[in-house]
């Protein structure tokens, strides 16, 4: 037995399906999940001492890549001076204002531990400030795992083919209504019957949860346009994309300003962060300002305050990210081209650091329909191969990609390589 499956079966004892998130369950593609026990730079490193080329990147948050230095040194200095006071500190502030003045749509951001309870509290916010009930989320979309947002959910909800939970009580399911993602034109229609029930859109901006799928030109701003014509709100949950597709996140990569906003992942630089915020108007409303409640008691830790602002001021290198996007073009085309040579289709998709790839045959993938019609028995098989040649690409079919800052070019060369032999055994 490898030392994984030694400790998996030892997790099983103890923890539900031996796990403390689903997605890490290898579930969807089988065999026995790899523990891992470090990880620097591009690479993480098993728990039998085999390294791998990583493109989970801890689904995301890592975008310069595991253990930099000086997030490392940020995090040291701030745990010696304590690790919580449940009190307000500088770094709070310091954090704040750096996510405000880089997000257009944000002038005001609350932080809390992780996407979850942003996106909760800002479909709270939204349901008050607009006195209504009724939120549009769109199938294949992954918010986290609130009640109401875990209706026709992406991610790990998807992989286990329990997109609607059990125990979500159905007096709160009625209120989510479900469209289908880049359908502008269904969003009008629903608009114009229903418009004015509805408190808010919660969209990703580019889908990453039903693998990745960007926003068709156009349909950001449809969703703006029927949020401003019947007084909802629109709520860009950029968890995954903030920070990531650009410097000023996807409301600033495809100029659509929402409402709210809500962040998570790079914004902890690896510890458990999640912020919600928007215009001021609109958050003056939570508490202690106004009347909706909102707390928490490790909100705005200290660590990960340090983590934020350290990986923060990282980005801001001039050429930061169209360097990540170089990096995503050269490893998108050469897997497309070792799929070509072996005689697979295979398709795929990427926004800045954000990819996925497509084993159909259809040329271009924008939505949830034609990602549930991919060949997914090939994609457990490719995944296990590139395992094998020390890839690790994350376990489902349904999660996108992450390109970081350390991955170099002969990462992907060897990334490629990797795929060529594995494409020409499926
Ligand atoms: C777009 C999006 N929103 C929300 C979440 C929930 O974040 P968390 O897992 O930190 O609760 C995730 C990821 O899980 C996500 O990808
Ligand atoms: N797709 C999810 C978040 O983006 C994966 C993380 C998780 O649910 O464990």
């Amino acid at each position: 037995m490898s030392q994984s499956e030694v400790l998996f079966e030892q997790a099983s004892r103890y923890i539900p399906g031996g796990v403390n998130s689903p997605v890490r369950a290898f579930k969807a593609v089988g065999g026995t999940p790899v523990f891992l026990q470090s990880a620097k730079g591009s690479r993480v490193t098993d728990v039998d001492g085999k390294s791998y080329i990583d493109y989970v990147q801890s689904w995301g948050p890592m975008v310069l890549g595991h253990s930099h230095p000086e997030v490392i040194a940020a995090v040291t200095e701030a745990i010696g001076a304590g690790l919580t006071f449940g009190a307000p500190t500088e770094r709070e502030t310091i954090l704040a204002q750096m996510v405000c003045e880089r997000m257009p749509g944000m002038d005001l951001v609350r932080f809390v531990n992780s996407g979850t309870e942003a996106t909760m509290s800002a479909i709270r916010l939204a349901r008050a400030y607009t006195g209504r009930d009724t939120i549009v989320k769109f199938e294949g979309c992954y918010h986290g795992h609130s009640d109401s947002l875990l209706i026709k959910a992406g991610s790990g909800a998807l992989t286990l083919g329990v997109p609607s939970s059990p125990g979500v009580p159905s007096v709160l399911a009625e209120h989510t209504t479900t469209l289908n993602y880049n359908d502008a034109e269904q969003v009008r229609t629903f608009f114009a019957e229903h418009g004015e029930k509805v408190a808010c859109i919660i969209v990703e901006p580019v889908a990453g949860n039903m693998n990745c799928i960007p926003p068709q030109p156009g349909f950001l701003q449809a969703l703006r346009q029927v949020c401003d014509e019947q007084g909802a709100m629109l709520i860009f949950d950029e968890v995954m994309t903030g920070f990531r597709v650009s410097a000023t996140g996807a409301q600033g990569y495809y100029q659509v300003q929402p409402d709210l906003t809500t962040l998570g992942k790079v914004i902890g630089g690896g510890m458990p962060v999640g912020a919600f915020g928007g215009k001021r108007e609109i958050m003056e409303h939570i508490a202690p300002k106004g009347p909706v409640y909102q707390a928490g008691t490790l909100s705005g830790n200290p660590v990960a305050m340090a983590a934020g602002i350290a990986t923060l001021s990282l980005l801001d290198e001039a050429d930061f990210y169209p360097r990540l996007s170089e990096k995503t073009g050269q490893l998108m085309s050469g897997l497309e081209s070792a799929a070509a040579e072996a005689g697979i289709a295979f398709t795929t998709n990427s926004v800045g650091s954000m990819f996925g790839g497509f084993f159909t045959e259809e040329k271009t993938v924008s939505n949830y329909q034609q990602v549930m019609a991919c060949d997914t028995e090939r994609f457990n098989r490719f995944f296990h191969g590139m395992l094998r040649e020390g890839v690790y690409l994350a376990p489902a079919s349904y999660e996108a990609g992450f390109m970081s800052q350390a991955h170099t070019h002969e990462d992907i060369e060897q990334t490629v390589e990797a795929a060529r032999k594995v494409f020409a055994t499926l």
